[in-house]
């Protein structure tokens, strides 16, 4: 049983706690100045509370607030050189973190759907961190990165499901404007977004084989890829990820290390 807090519980430490709820390895202690948001999380931890204090007595510390709330969290948590603090801010170093604790500090890009399990998460450290290691493992898939590379995984795998939610909406869409009613448009492109995800992540075989495999000859899958590979889509979302982790690179601008 692992003694966890997460200070912040809005859209991300949210999901981190009810993620964390799915195994019961976990005693979780949630902890943000609203007690809104904390009535949410009730039902998926042992204790809320608004005192920080009391969230700092654990071994691992979540900070899931705003980047721009991050340096006041950090100023009134004490935690000692043996808890670790688990970092989630986009575009906040993790240097400018150490520099608030004595604590050993590991910076984690999570997303979304730590509240299913299936969340994919980068993570950066000094050292690998076995107890960190396992409750990631319980809220999905996660890879340890160089934290340079964190800027773009805040876009790839942080921001990403809004990117993917979008791509959703449009083959849902597309559907639609074919005739078919919005609700099973809407199932089945996202389960067929599912599908291919977990296809994608369990097969050995490439993205382009796997694209063959669909596309049979002389059938329907190769007209819509010809539409796809004669497109501009590509760039277009090589802009969205940049842009993306453009912002990630601006938001660290404004944190020097102490
Ligand atoms: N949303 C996402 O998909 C992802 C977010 N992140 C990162 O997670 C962090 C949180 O983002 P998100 O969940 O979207 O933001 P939210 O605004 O939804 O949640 C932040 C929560 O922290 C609370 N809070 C603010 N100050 C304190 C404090 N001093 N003590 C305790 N709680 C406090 C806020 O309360 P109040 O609203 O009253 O200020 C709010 O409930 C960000 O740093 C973001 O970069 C990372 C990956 C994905
Ligand atoms: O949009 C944001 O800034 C946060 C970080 C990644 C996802 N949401």
């Amino acid at each position: 049983m692992t003694d966890v807090s997460v200070i912040g519980c809005g859209h991300m430490g949210s999901a981190l706690v009810k993620g964390l709820a799915r195994t019961d390895t976990h005693r979780v202690t949630a902890c943000d100045l609203d007690t809104s948001a904390l009535e949410a999380v009730e039902p998926y931890c042992a204790q809320t509370t608004t005192d920080v204090a009391e969230a700092a007595t654990a071994e691992v510390v979540f900070v899931a607030v705003k980047p721009r709330a991050i340096e006041a969290v950090l100023t009134g948590l004490d935690l000692p050189a043996d808890a670790t603090l688990v970092t989630i801010a986009a575009g906040v170093p993790r240097s400018f973190v150490q520099s608030h604790t004595d604590a050993t500090v590991i910076r984690v890009m999570p997303n979304l759907a730590a509240e299913t399990g299936n969340m994919a998460a980068a993570v950066a450290w000094d050292d690998p961190d076995e107890t960190v290691a396992a409750l990631l493992d319980d809220l999905g898939e996660w890879v340890e990165i160089d934290e340079e590379h964190m800027d773009v995984a805040t876009a790839l795998n942080g921001s990403g499901p809004a990117f993917v939610y979008y791509l959703i909406q449009s083959m849902a869409k597309a559907a639609v404007a074919e005739g078919m009613n919005a609700d099973a448009a809407e199932t089945l492109a996202a389960q067929t977004f599912k599908g291919a995800a977990e296809t994608a992540l369990r097969s050995e075989e490439s993205l382009e084989a796997l694209i063959d495999a669909v596309a049979t000859e002389g059938g329907t899958t190769i007209e819509g890829m010809e539409v796809l590979w004669d497109s501009d889509v590509e760039s277009v979302i090589d802009e969205t990820l940049g842009a993306a982790a453009e912002r990630s690179r601006e938001l660290a601008g404004g944190f020097d290390d102490e």
